[in-house]
């Protein structure tokens, strides 16, 4: 039987969409707070198991997996009694994956490129570019949810827990308003009710909002 460990912690977007990774698959592990805001992600210990020093980290029985959507895919791939988080289909695949390299590197970086500067150095100014591109990804996502209720058809997926967990974390810089983006409103709105995401996903989402709202000037 193997031990599961998560590194992370409520406030991180990506550990949150591990969280929910773990509570729909139901699996049990032990979750180890590493406090980012006083710097245990940069001590020896942990700098061993991640030289990147980023959260979430998976310790599986000794094999460390870091960034979310690998600890995802690998989580679903091992541990699924069904591949519908994570279909092996490879056309539904290549559709998800599209959706979490989305992820990684347009909707997420445009958080991290205005929280990473607040957090190490203080920064509390933003250029409006950097604003715009928090705008440009939600027009994306948008138009992904045109015809279905989640980012990849009828069911959820962990295209839709990596997205959803930084979408719902963004307002902190940039509000998503209904009228203008109501598909991810709903989708957003749809999440919340599986009976995990609260605890998952929603009261951090919450506490990182409430860490960051009204901290930057757009200039
Ligand atoms: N692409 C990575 C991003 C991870 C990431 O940037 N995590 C942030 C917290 S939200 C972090 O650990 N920052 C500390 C650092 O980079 O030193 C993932 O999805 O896991």
């Amino acid at each position: 039987m193997s031990t599961l460990v998560l590194y992370g912690m409520d406030i991180s977007p990506p550990v949150r969409a591990c969280l929910l990774t773990l509570r729909a698959l139901e699996l049990s592990f032990q979750y180890k707070i590493v406090d980012l805001l006083s710097g245990e992600h940069k001590t020896e210990e942990f700098l061993q198991k991640n030289p990147q020093h980023t959260v979430p980290l998976l310790d599986d029985n000794g094999t460390l997996i870091w960034d979310s959507h690998a600890i995802c895919c690998y989580l679903v791939d091992k541990y699924g009694q069904s591949d519908d988080l994570y279909p092996k289909d490879l056309v539904k695949r290549a559709k998800l994956e599209q959706r979490l390299y989305f992820d990684a590197s347009v909707l997420f970086m445009s958080l991290r490129n205005i929280c990473a500067p607040y957090f190490h150095k203080k920064v509390t100014t933003v250029p409006q570019e950097k604003i715009d591109n928090i705008i440009d990804a939600y027009g994306h996502l948008e138009n992904f949810l045109s015809d279905s209720p989640y980012l990849t058809g009828d069911t959820v997926t962990i295209a839709d827990f990596c997205c959803a967990a930084t979408a719902s974390s963004l307002p902190a810089m940039v509000s998503i308003d209904p009228e203008k983006y109501p598909k991810i409103t709903a989708w957003l709105e749809r999440l919340s009710e599986l009976p995990y995401y609260k605890e998952a996903n929603g009261n951090g989402a919450k506490e990182y909002i409430a860490l960051l709202k009204g901290a930057f000037t757009i200039v």
